[in-house]
């Protein structure tokens, strides 16, 4: 029987631990490019099992909050390098999560301040953070998105793939497709964001087939041992609704099995939220999730997120449920989150006045326990 501190393997990638450390976006990138400072946060970080960095747009038509960083300008590309150098000096593993966010953006962050594109012409109906001309930081409505012409969809599924290609010239151990909370992968699988009448639109079939086809350009191109996902069943980030989701998520684990991916990554409940949130009529049921997955011939890692402490993590990876847990919060708050939990120490609390935006202050500037010994 594991337990959280065993070593595993996802896919071609070997942890130390089962100790993930989730994505986060920081906007701590300007110009969409990872700095030093980044270097430190990720570095200092690097015990973890794994780190899955925050979002990373595959272009800027996939980005949709300031200063994030990208993985289409060749600096950024560099940027990453350092980030990737840094933490496997320490011995540390680390994959990118590669993201469009389809509706959720704003024109000022458009190419050519066009509007942000989606499955349907539906707007997410909430707020983006932006730098205005100032220079201050605002959070804004999001702006209205136009539907994606049908000629347009594999231009973006090709986007991804050139960005798994960037992450792995970047020395990412692999990526992790953001397939999650509502952005443009998200919006292709539900009903609420997708209200196509063309093949990409209408039956479950047709709504995941955007997903699936990301899923093998980028498996194609970088192997899919290297190649994990991010999913989230019930969550209502950025104004995504979904009437059915078990045999839509059942579908897409289906579909899954036999693709030969590294892990599934999944929010359990309302992200950042109520674990027990769900949406349509019962309760969603993550073993039957798994199950599905795993008589598919699925055998990546069943990675699971959202609200777990020490003794949930334990108890889900000792029960065999889940191969290894992501905790967000507390690795923002604890770069030696792994040897606090080894050891039941106290954990640094966040402080959410510093989570987007700005420099080192609640970014690298969090003890480790041994400096507050
Ligand atoms: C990438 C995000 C996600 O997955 O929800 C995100 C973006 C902005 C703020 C918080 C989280």
């Amino acid at each position: 029987m594991a337990n959280l501190f065993d070593p595993t393997k996802f896919g071609d990638i070997e942890l130390a631990n089962r100790i993930v450390m989730a994505p986060l976006t920081r906007n701590r990138s300007p110009k969409a490019i990872p700095n030093n400072l980044n270097v430190t946060y990720y570095e200092q970080r690097a015990t973890a099992g794994l780190i899955i960095t925050e979002g990373t747009p595959v272009t800027q038509q996939g980005q949709g909050y300031a200063d994030v960083p990208g993985l289409y300008l060749p600096q950024a590309v560099e940027g990453w390098q350092k980030v990737t150098d840094a933490v496997h000096r320490k011995g540390g593993r680390i994959v990118t999560q590669i993201w469009h966010v389809g509706r959720v953006s704003h024109v000022s962050l458009q190419p050519n301040g066009a509007a942000p594109v989606a499955p349907s012409a539906i707007p997410a109906g909430t707020k983006t953070y932006i730098i205005n001309p100032n220079g201050s930081g605002a959070f804004v409505e999001t702006s209205a998105p136009r539907a994606l012409e049908r000629s347009e969809i594999a231009g973006i599924v090709d986007d991804f793939r050139k960005g798994a290609r960037a992450a792995i010239d970047a020395g990412f151990d692999g990526i992790e497709l953001h397939g999650a909370n509502g952005y443009l992968i998200d919006q292709f699988l539900k009903s609420g964001a997708n209200q196509r009448t063309d093949d990409y639109g209408g039956s479950i079939e047709n709504r995941a087939r955007f997903l699936l086809e990301v899923v093998d350009a980028v498996t194609r191109e970088i192997g899919a041992g290297r190649v994990g996902i991010r999913l989230s069943p019930v969550t209502p980030g950025n104004g995504i609704t979904e009437t059915d989701p078990q045999p839509l998520f059942n579908y897409v684990a289906k579909q899954l099995g036999p693709r030969g991916l590294a892990f599934i990554h999944v929010i359990e409940g309302a992200t950042g939220g109520d674990r027990d949130f769900f949406q349509g009529d019962k309760p969603f049921d993550y073993q039957e999730l798994k199950a599905v997955y795993r008589k598919a011939g699925g055998t990546g890692g069943w990675l699971v997120n959202n609200g777990y402490d020490r003794e949930s993590a334990i108890e889900a990876v000792e029960s065999g449920y889940a191969d290894a847990v992501a905790f967000g919060k507390l690795f923002l708050a604890n770069p030696d989150l792994v040897d606090r939990l080894r050891q039941n120490a106290p954990l640094n609390e966040p402080d959410k006045a510093t989570f987007y935006g700005g420099g080192a202050k609640g970014y690298t500037d969090y003890p480790a326990l041994e400096a507050v010994a």
